[in-house]
């Protein structure tokens, strides 16, 4: 198995007069209530997790309940109060300033709500400035930020000064410019939640496909559900401070771990999440009847011919091998009904 490309342990984010002596003194486990008691606030609570390389982390969950701490804790923005961090196998908790600005330099690109451009400068001068900033020769940075600009779908407006574009173009421009530094590992707070819905649409197609090509490592923060579904590889939802649960977004539709998964996922529509291997029931090995469906489509595409069969429909994998069937009812136990857990 590939080593982990960020991984936390027992992180601790606490806000108070000395949060660490207080951790100290409570055994490094104190509860919410002995932490509020004492007037300390809960952002980040014994959080532990890997992010694998190439993999897209989203993590949800209400305002206030520690996200953004989270997420500056992992590029070490915030101090943590306790735990580690580790990037690439690297404690970053015991690098120093020097180290730490190099790291963030250039293996770790940031996009957030508000990307702040440069008002002055252009497109082509926002896009260049962190390599400009890292002592890139002029020649050098403008043929990158061209060609990231590129990439986001900017060619021709070079040119333009940040006021002379939409939002949605705008944030095209800090995406490209926290990518002109080729960092391996992207911290996305928020990056569209600025956007009206059918931009943000858009921005989530154009994101997942620059994903394809650049196969970063990802920690993206959303609020909206319905994003997380359609960026995340896995999905995180934090209360209070705490990773409530952390699984595919089929994993917590189907199997909340707390009854607060259960109700902050509770308006997921089932049939656009789940696949049909994720419902099927295992078949024996036979010839797979010519009307199969396929194991990864989801089962909003296969409901109609699931519900007008009179028999179970057969279910194939890529290389087209039974491996299941679908009936009526186990697909309205799927979108209706009965809890998927194992
Ligand atoms: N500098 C600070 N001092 C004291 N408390 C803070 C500080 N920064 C954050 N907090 C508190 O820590 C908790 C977590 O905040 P955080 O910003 O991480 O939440 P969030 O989930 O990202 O929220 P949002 O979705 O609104 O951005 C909140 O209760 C917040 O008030």
């Amino acid at each position: 198995m590939s080593e982990a490309k960020i991984a936390c342990r027992n992180l601790w984010k606490l806000y108070g007069s000395d949060p660490a002596g207080f951790l100290r003194r409570n055994h490094n486990n104190p509860s919410i209530e002995t932490i509020r008691a004492e007037g300390y606030v809960p952002a980040v609570r014994n959080v532990s997790f890997d992010v694998m390389p190439g993999e897209i982390l989203v993590v949800m969950g209400l305002s206030g309940s520690g996200k953004s701490t989270l997420l500056r804790c992992l590029a070490r923005l915030i101090e943590p109060t306790s735990g580690e961090v580790m990037f690439e196998g690297r404690d970053i908790l015991a690098a120093t300033e020097h180290e730490l600005i190099d790291l963030r330099r250039h293996k770790m690109g940031m996009v957030f709500q508000h990307f702040a451009l440069l008002p002055h400068r252009t497109v082509l001068d926002n896009v260049a400035f962190p390599l400009q900033v890292r002592g890139t020769d002029r020649q050098k940075r403008e043929r990158r930020a061209r060609e990231v600009i590129e990439l986001v779908g900017l060619k021709g407006r070079e040119g333009y000064y940040p006021r002379e574009l939409s939002g949605g173009q705008q944030q095209r421009v800090g995406i490209a410019r926290s990518l002109a530094v080729g960092p391996d590992v992207w911290f996305l707070d928020e990056p569209f939640s600025a956007l009206d819905p059918l931009i943000r649409r858009e921005m989530q197609d154009e994101f997942l496909r620059l994903q394809k090509v650049l196969n970063k490592t990802i920690v993206f923060i959303t609020h909206d559900f319905d994003e997380a579904i359609r960026v995340a590889d896995r999905i995180a939802i934090m209360k209070d401070g705490v990773v409530e649960q952390l699984g595919t977004a089929e994993e917590l539709v189907t199997c909340p771990a707390t009854p607060y998964v259960a109700e902050f996922t509770r308006n997921v529509s089932h049939d656009r999440l789940l696949s049909v291997r994720a419902v099927m029931a295992p078949a024996s090995s036979r010839k797979p009847d010519a009307a199969a469906v396929q194991a990864q489509a989801l089962i909003a595409s296969v409901a109609r011919q699931v519900l007008t069969s009179e028999r179970p429909v057969d279910v194939i994998d890529d290389a087209g091998a039974l491996v299941g069937t679908l009936t009526r009812d186990g697909l309205i136990d799927a979108l209706y009904g009965k809890e998927q857990c194992a």
